[in-house]
């Protein structure tokens, strides 16, 4: 098993099962996913705790990505699919009849796999959203750029080069780009997909330091094929296996002491 005793989030766990509705980010309720006629989420239910850091584990192809992607309706943009459920945002009904998709995704922001900076300077990049929302007063974009940077951990590096090419900064910079770019329109929550996988140690490194800190304005979720990463950057922990959702507790007990044969194996590497 994997030793979370030395590597784990510090953060005081809460009981999934007992949150409060301030402590309840969002809520899935018996979510059901088909890709056409394949089902690839079956009557998943789940709080998600605010302010927190929650992981999604599991072999590849288990619906950890499709899970996260529903989250911001995502998922609306691959033909075919259809959903079932719900998924509750202040108790409003993500999938609901008339609800603004534009609206929900500033509310969830994302952060894919691959740094997908868009070909504009460090600073446009980092307003980007802001100038689709109508701000163009410099005041208020300048402390923007400098409070998202900062947020993620970029600024010092890049403070005198913010009018040059996102493209000149290394893979690792551009990923931490792309955070401050999404938390640059101050997001409730924020969808990790994989954020490190392509990236070397160091940056890796960067980043979940980063995250720790993320937390303490955002809700953090978090897709990882890396088990040490869930263990060391997140407080709970969803293990999910062929669309369903085998076990979901605080990180610490499910690598210590998971309550599941199938989560159990996972960890111990018998499959995955
Ligand atoms: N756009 C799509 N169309 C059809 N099937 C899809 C689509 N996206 C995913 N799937 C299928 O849904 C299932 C879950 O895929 P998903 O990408 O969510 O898994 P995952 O756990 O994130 O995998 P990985 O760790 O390999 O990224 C898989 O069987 C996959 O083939």
């Amino acid at each position: 098993m994997i030793n979370v005793a030395t590597t784990m989030s510090q953060d005081a766990t809460l009981d999934l099962g007992k949150l409060t509705d301030k402590q309840t980010a969002l809520k899935v309720r018996d979510l059901n996913l088909f890709y056409g006629a394949k089902q690839a989420l079956f009557n998943v239910d789940m709080n998600i705790a605010k302010g927190q850091v929650t992981a999604f584990i599991g072999p590849s192809g288990c619906g950890k990505s499709t899970l996260l992607r529903c989250i911001n309706r995502m998922n609306d943009l691959v033909e075919n699919c259809r959903i079932e459920g719900e998924i509750l945002l202040h108790d409003q009904n993500i999938y609901g009849k008339g609800v603004d998709v534009a609206a929900l995704r500033r509310q969830v922001g994302m952060v894919f796999q691959r740094p997908n900076p868009f070909p504009k300077s460090i600073y446009e990049n980092v307003v980007y959203g802001l100038r689709l929302q109508g701000i163009n007063d410099r005041r208020r974009l300048d402390e923007a750029v400098e409070r998202s940077l900062r947020g993620a951990a970029l600024w010092d590096e890049v403070k005198d080069r913010l009018h040059e090419n996102a493209f000149g900064l290394s893979g690792g910079q551009q990923q931490r780009l792309v955070i401050a770019r999404a938390i640059a329109i101050e997001p409730e929550v924020l969808l990790l997909d994989e954020p490190t996988s392509a990236l070397d140690p160091i940056s890796t490194l960067v980043i979940e330091e980063l995250i720790s800190t993320l937390k303490e304005q955002f809700t953090v979720v978090i897709v990882t094929h890396n088990m040490q990463q869930a263990a060391r950057v997140s407080d709970h922990t969803a293990f999910m296996y062929m669309g369903e959702l085998i076990e979901y507790t605080d990180t610490n007990t499910l690598f210590t002491t998971p309550a599941k044969k199938k989560t159990e194996d996972y960890i111990t590497g018998r499959y995955g």
